[in-house]
């Protein structure tokens, strides 16, 4: 293999309970990701069967004398090749397959759940109800790996109560760039599982979490209404997650946000809600706001048990009362907690039933401070966007005292910052506005507005070329940043498709 730093003899003589793979289908499938922008070819595909694999095999980058790059991959759910590397080895650690769970073991008496660094969350929701338990802190889809998650930070309407799902975490195994598996925790190793958690796989791989869990709700009133004003929409948002220290019943569970650029809500995929029950076109609002056609739509759940039915009437219309949406836009739904959770995957069906799943992804998430999403607004929702949303656009707020500041994830430094996620599909149907050269375009717009109008964002699932830029978005963590990968992962094996620190050995083979 031209360019190979490794020494392919060395690691086949591995002693390994699971698989090393050069099958070229093995090879394909960790060479793509979800964004379908990047392509970077390993060398092989460990199918690791333990924890033992992962570090068998690390150990040798580390100990050999070229050293190679080693990449865990989940799901392969990113979108700029953060999961590849080219010419090295690929550890998949999820095969992909829901129901294929490994070791999951629920503790019911201290409410928490351990399972494999490559577990489906589908998977782990699945075995944690059969004790009637269930994690607290979600994304929006299911079909992602734990390892994957967090390492970014695993974030979903019950961040603002619960933090992200990296404040859910009791304890990891993780293999570190020297090939020992460790365990940390809080107490022990700590330094290790703050790095690991919100580490963009930079410090180890985890192969073992120990998630929280509380009794799963059973069914969830899931509700829509619909705002002309930015200002009113971002107020009523504010509101509901200042309630996150009131008791259950004076709050909401979930809270979330989109916006509607386009010209119906029924053109996002993510609003098959609306319809056929309740089809809504904009112009049968009658609007008169201050955002010409924009719209804002608040989501928000409230999970119950069938026993309390009568009383979650009274809860919800309490909460809505003090909310300032459009009279008469309140859609409102009732379905069991699971087919909730899994609410974006039927989305997902639908969409690969027509070809329009596996094209690319041209996404962007950023964390934008509260008191500068008003200017957002004007800017990209209002400006750059112009009429056509090609995707569902997210935006909510989250409580910045629910994350941990001890982890690797950077969050603006405000007390109340905003998720605002352009979740674009790029075709090629012969429409300008929806090409990928289109919306990257955009996207670099979108990130220059914010630079230009002095906006303090934090790019969410960042993506960068080069490490200056890596060391703008730590700020003043990168030191810290620095400092553990120094301490965890010396050699620069691990995640290099990250591009955040070039590999020691032959950089110019490796995945830049
Ligand atoms: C349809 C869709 C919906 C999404 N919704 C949400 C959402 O609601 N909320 C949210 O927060 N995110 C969401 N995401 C983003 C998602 O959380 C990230 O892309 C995440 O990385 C995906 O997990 P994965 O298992 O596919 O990771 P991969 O893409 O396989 O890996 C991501 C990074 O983590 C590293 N990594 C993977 N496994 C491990 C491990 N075990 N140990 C250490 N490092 C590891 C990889 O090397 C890579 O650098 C969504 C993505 C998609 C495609």
């Amino acid at each position: 293999t031209v360019g190979l730093t490794l020494d392919p003899t060395e690691l086949l003589r591995l002693e390994l309970k699971g698989q090393l793979s050069l099958d070229p289908s093995d090879v394909e499938t960790a060479s793509v990701d979800f964004g379908r922008m990047h392509r970077a070819e390993p060398w092989g595909v460990l199918h690791p069967a333990t924890g033992a694999d992962v570090s068998r095999l690390v150990k040798s980058a580390y100990e050999s004398t070229h050293g190679f790059a080693v990449s865990a991959r989940g799901h392969g759910h990113s979108i700029n090749g953060q999961a590849m590397t080219a010419n090295g080895v690929v550890v998949q650690m999820s095969d992909g397959k829901p129901g294929m769970q490994r070791n999951i073991v629920v503790s019911q008496e201290s409410m928490y759940v351990d399972v494999w660094g490559g577990e489906l969350w589908i998977d782990v929701l699945s075995s944690t109800l059969e004790y009637g338990l269930a994690p607290k802190s979600w994304t929006d889809y299911l079909y992602l790996s734990v390892g994957g998650t967090l390492s970014n930070a695993g974030i979903s309407g019950q961040a603002f109560n619960h933090g992200p799902q990296i404040t859910n975490v009791f304890e990891l195994d993780v293999v570190t760039g020297k090939g020992e598996e460790l365990t940390c925790s809080e107490e022990s190793n700590s330094e290790l599982f703050h790095a690991a958690l919100g580490g963009l796989g930079q410090f180890g791989i985890i192969t073992r979490a120990r998630i929280a869990l509380e009794p799963a709700p059973q069914m969830v009133r899931w509700i829509r209404v619909l705002y002309s004003n930015f200002s009113a929409f971002t107020h009523d948002q504010e509101y509901l997650i200042s309630l996150h220290g009131h008791q259950d019943s004076q709050k909401f569970d979930y809270v979330e946000g989109f916006v509607i650029v386009d010209e119906g809500l029924i053109n996002n995929w993510r609003s098959s809600f609306f319809s056929p029950k309740n089809p809504v076109k904009i112009s049968s609002l009658n609007v008169n706001g201050d955002g010409g056609s924009v719209l804002y739509c608040l989501e928000v759940t409230k999970n119950y048990r069938e026993s309390d039915a009568d009383t979650i009437d009274q809860e919800v219309e309490a909460l809505l009362k003090k909310l300032h949406f459009i009279p008469n836009t309140v859609f409102t739904t009732d379905l069991p907690y699971v087919d909730f959770l899994d609410r974006v995957h039927k989305a997902e069906l639908k969409l690969r039933s027509k070809g329009l799943w596996e094209v690319p992804h041209p996404w962007l998430n950023l964390f934008v401070p509260k008191s500068q999403i008003a200017e957002f607004d004007r800017g990209v929702f209002k400006g750059i966007l112009g009429n056509k949303a090609s995707g569902p656009i997210l935006i909510y707020p989250m409580n910045k005292n629910k994350w941990d500041n001890r982890t690797s994830v950077v969050t603006p430094d405000e007390d109340v910052f905003y998720l605002v996620a352009l979740l674009r599909s790029a075709l090629d149907n012969g429409e300008e506005t929806q090409t990928l050269e289109y919306m990257s375009d955009q996207n670099r717009r979108i990130l220059k507005f914010c630079k230009d109008a002095g906006i303090k964002m934090k790019q969410y699932l960042p993506h960068y070329t080069t490490q200056q830029e890596w060391i703008e978005h730590y700020g003043e963590k990168w030191t810290q940043f620095y400092r553990r990968k120094m301490e965890f992962d010396p050699r620069h094996i691990l995640s290099t498709g990250q591009r955040i620190f070039k590999p020691s050995f032959n950089p110019s083979s490796a995945s830049w």
